[in-house]
């Protein structure tokens, strides 16, 4: 059901820059930003690339995850969480070769880099039928040791990346991607931000601005918690102010039902109108 809200929104994408008229339409494409830190950006990012592995059909045939700005790497490393788990939530399904890769294109001199520098794992599961083969990829960009904002961590350990060098290298694996599939179904891209949405990136130009060049279909997470409701609106009227389609609001559930008041009222304010 989700998946097929997401790739609807992704069909209806403008194509407004030169980065966006560059990505495919048949490749859906998603930012995933956070109303904070530790809203759970990752675990929906790994749910919904195991969901789309699941599919016993042959598309979609694979998907990369991309972490443009990790900080706190390598303790901290969303790409490597989707690489140790996602397999296991595909375990259970249907039948399927996947092949998991992982891989960091630009650390911090400071970052102590895992060795290797990229790893790859095959996973073959029991099931009835033709097993389909399917493919995740998990790509770091740029990584700084501090766990602390891309900016701090930048100044701090002396590696400052301009905006235009974040959005080129971002714009390149995403037309690399095109090649994961090889032809045989979808490729799906999620792009995983840090932090939350205006969290500044290493230039400390706020997030949500580095990245509207590429206006991508986004993926809200928003904050369950006490707080939350105030924290997921905001972040949500940051993206739509700046021309965000956001797709999909979803949100933890902390036991204060903060899904229910914001989607009652969501479903009245003059932005769903
Ligand atoms: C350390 C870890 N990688 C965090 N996700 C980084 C979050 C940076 C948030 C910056 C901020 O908005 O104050």
């Amino acid at each position: 059901m989700l998946r097929r809200l997401l790739l609807r929104q992704a069909r209806r994408r403008h194509c407004s820059s030169s980065f966006s008229s560059a990505l495919p339409l048949s490749s859906p494409t998603f930012a995933v930003f956070g109303a904070n830190t530790g809203v759970g950006k990752t675990l929906v990012s790994a749910g919904l690339a195991a969901s789309l592995l699941r599919s016993h059909a042959a598309s979609p045939s694979a998907v990369l995850y991309l972490k443009p700005l990790q900080t706190g790497f390598p303790a901290d490393s969303d790409a490597g969480f989707l690489y140790r788990r996602v397999p296991a939530l595909v375990r259970p399904s249907h039948a399927a070769h996947l092949v998991a890769s992982i891989d960091t294109l630009s650390p911090a001199p400071s970052v102590e880099t895992p060795s290797p520098s990229r790893e790859e794992a095959a996973f073959s599961y029991d099931g009835e039928g033709k097993a389909a083969r399917k493919l995740l990829a998990c790509r770091t960009l740029y990584a700084w040791r501090e766990a602390v904002s891309p900016h701090l961590a930048a100044e701090r350990e002396g590696m400052t990346v301009e905006d235009a060098h974040v959005r080129s290298l971002l714009a390149a694996c995403l037309a690399e991607g095109e090649n994961l599939g090889k032809g045989e179904g979808d490729v799906w891209k999620l792009v995983e931000t840090a932090g939350g949405v205006a969290s500044p990136g290493p230039s400390g130009t706020l997030q949500c601005d580095l990245y509207r060049h590429f206006r991508l279909p986004t993926i809200l997470v928003g904050d369950g918690c006490l707080g939350g409701i105030s924290g997921t609106l905001s972040a949500y009227e940051t993206l739509l102010l700046r021309g965000y389609d956001v797709s999909a609001v979803i949100l933890e559930d902390c036991g204060l039902s903060n899904d229910k008041f914001l989607l009652s009222y969501l479903r009245n304010s003059f932005w769903f109108a």
